[in-house]
């Protein structure tokens, strides 16, 4: 299996996860402030229990000292023992309800305003992954781009989730110190130390974890990629009995994501490990210390003494302080880590130069002329050049044949008609204006293309026939596959038009999807239309039948027929003869007959006067290290047309 490309950010971004927050997170800023002012306010009464707990201990319970609280007026604190039990209790109630509402009003606005952004994040990032040129896709397997979408963006939904903690964390430290250090502002200073420790420690475990991630997210896409192979050719694996292949394949791509995602869970226990000792070893001090002062009296440096009420909420108050302190660097950050690589991926799909869909003038067809007018080409990720000087010219209403060996560059050479790819040199040219002045979209619109290899959605047969034009009524559908000669087949189903086809069209014989995508593409009216071989699954009675629609068709529009059969463009009114990205012969079926070249050892081939094929054709099929299969057929003489 070879390794799909790097999925990079371009240079202007920066930091894509900021990008992607400043661009998706801003549309709801009022909702997010709303949920950041909720998160902070909760901590107000999230630290009064503890505060409460301990005036009441040394008040109430030792007797040690007067009932007082920080900002409550005395003449408010009852002075009998039960007032001051039912004032306590009252104030406990009123701080749980008022953290419980703040909390559950912030976690219903951050909910709904993450959950939002993600799904602008989502449809953006498909509609930019649809926009992308083939070549993107050449290059991709399908199961890694679809982890863009999938895990990736799930990873920043955890993220999302993560920040909100994180949020309540930070104010949760902030106001967990601040009560504490009202309480006792030199102890509070002291316990702050701790805190640059675990920062410290943050800083060594990010710095470590970073790279691990983005490897970890790397394999999580190739797992998707042998997966989808895996199931998309279950067919091809089953008839090879080759299922343990797959599964070791499977498992081996598993592998990978285990002993990297083993990586990030070592590093975060040593993480783990160290921060929850500096915290216990903290808590213990802190008690030792407090409670030393408490017995002894304080030395100079602390300054003054404390009650044992005073030490229980600062030790209570601690918990609050360390514990998010190290959350916010292991979880936190960690999904910071986890959604910074998962973003840059995502960046890389949003922001690199996307094919402009919109952009270029509207292409506005007349007569439908094709000129193809010394069209080199390579693809990108091929060293070879596929067309070499190709030139060739489809009159308006005409049908013209490409056919050639296979791998010859036939339908390469319709690929550059639709723009899915540009010329490298010469230009491709419809009514006189280059395909690639107009947008791919208004081009596209005139065109017509049913594919060697067919792709029906998942649904009935209707909606795949109708796939081609918004709302199409059930009689402009029946017609298309009357004209694709698909009709009849479909009303002798159980269903009709209804039938349900698989993702694939499983259920259906490789000929009657042809038929179907044929009536997919007539439906729509091109002026162009280009059939590759679209005759290739049928049979002869069928072929026949699409034959004459064709021919029907011709005369109104434009029509390229890639053919293997080459009775299928026998009247087309010019052949053109592709050999090696060379148009090496074109003209009528007589002409070319009448030549005797390349065309005329082919038509031999095919009609099993293979006596008569020259020996340079012989020769040629046998040096080539896989011949076609109608050369080899032909050699053996099984051809029976
Ligand atoms: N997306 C691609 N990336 C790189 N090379 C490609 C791509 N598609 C096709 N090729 C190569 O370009 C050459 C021409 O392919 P093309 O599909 O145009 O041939 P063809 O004549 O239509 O063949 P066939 O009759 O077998 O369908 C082949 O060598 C093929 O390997």
């Amino acid at each position: 299996m070879s390794d799909t490309p790097e999925y990079e950010a371009p240079d202007h971004v920066g930091n894509p996860l900021v990008h992607l927050v400043r661009r998706y997170a801003r549309p709801y800023g009022a909702r997010y402030a709303v949920a950041i002012v909720g998160t902070a306010l909760a901590q107000v009464p999230q630290r009064v229990p503890a505060l409460v707990v301990g005036v009441a201990l040394d008040a109430i319970l030792l007797s040690s000292a007067s009932y007082s609280l920080p900002l409550v007026p005395d003449g408010v604190i009852p002075t009998t023992t039960e007032g001051q039990v039912t004032f306590t209790v009252g104030l406990l109630v009123a701080a749980f309800a008022l953290d419980g509402a703040l909390s559950w009003l912030s976690g219903r606005v951050a909910g709904t305003a993450r959950l939002r952004t993600l799904h602008d994040v989502r449809v953006d990032t498909f509609d930019a992954l649809v926009g992308r040129e083939m070549d993107f896709f050449d290059r991709r397997q399908t199961g890694d781009v679809m982890s863009v979408l999938n895990n990736d963006v799930s990873n920043l939904n955890g993220f999302g989730n993560n920040a909100v903690q994180g949020l309540r964390f930070v104010t949760q430290i902030a106001v967990a110190f601040a009560f504490m250090a009202t309480l006792h502002v030199r102890l509070a200073a002291l316990l702050l130390v701790l805190p640059v420790g675990l920062a410290l420690l943050g800083r060594w475990y990010t710095t470590r974890v970073e790279p691990v991630y983005e490897d970890v997210r790397e394999s999580v896409g190739r797992i998707n990629a042998r997966l989808e192979d895996s199931i998309d050719g279950i067919a091809t694996v089953k008839s090879f009995a080759r299922e343990d292949r797959e599964r070791d394949a499977v498992a081996g791509a598993s592998r990978e994501y285990r002993d990297r995602n083993w990586s990030v869970i070592r590093l975060r226990l040593i993480f783990n490990y160290s921060s929850w000792s500096v915290s216990s070893f903290s808590f213990v001090g802190l008690f030792a210390i407090g409670a030393y002062i408490n017995l002894n009296g304080a030395p100079p440096v602390l300054g003054h003494s404390l009650t044992a009420g005073t030490l229980l909420t600062f030790l209570l108050y601690s918990k609050s302080f360390y514990g998010p302190i190290r959350q916010l660097m292991l979880d936190v950050l960690d999904s910071y880590e986890n959604a910074l690589a998962s973003s840059k991926r995502i960046v890389a799909v949003l922001e690199t130069d996307r094919q402009a869909n919109e952009t270029g003038a509207d292409l506005d067809v007349r007569e439908g002329r094709i000129e193809y007018d010394d069209v080199s080409f390579s693809y990108e990720s091929s060293d070879e050049q596929q067309l070499t000087d190709v030139s060739f010219t489809a009159e308006p209403g005409s049908l013209v044949g490409i056919v050639g060996p296979t791998g010859a560059g036939k339908s390469t050479i319709t690929k550059l008609l639709f723009r899915f790819y540009e010329a490298d040199a010469g230009s491709v040219a419809v009514d006189g204006r280059d395909v690639t002045d107009v947008s791919p979209r208004s081009l596209r619109d005139h065109l017509g293309y049913v594919s060697q290899d067919p792709f029906l959605f998942y649904g009935t047969i209707r909606q795949n026939i109708g796939y081609a034009v918004d709302d199409p009524d059930d009689e402009e559908i029946e017609h298309a596959a009357r004209l694709a000669g698909a009709h009849e087949f479909v009303t002798g189903l159980d269903d009709g038009y209804d039938t349900q086809v698989g993702e694939r069209g499983e259920s259906l014989s490789g000929g009657q999807r042809q038929r179907v995508a044929i009536a997919r593409a007539l439906l729509r009216e091109p002026e162009i239309l280009v059939l590759d071989e679209a005759t290739s699954h049928v049979d002869n009675e069928t072929e026949r039948q699409i034959q004459e629609s064709i021919d029907a068709l011709a005369g109104e529009r434009t029509t390229l027929a890639i053919a293997h059969r080459l009775s299928t463009v026998r009247n087309a009114d010019r052949i053109v003869v592709v050999d090696d990205g060379r148009v090496v012969e074109q003209g009528s079926h007589e002409e070319l007959l009448e030549r005797d070249g390349l065309y005329a050892d082919l038509w031999r081939v095919q009609v099993g006067d293979t006596d008569a094929v020259s020996e340079a054709f012989l020769q040629r099929a046998r040096a080539e290290d896989r011949p076609s299969e109608r050369i080899e057929s032909a050699v053996d003489g099984e051809v029976s047309r």
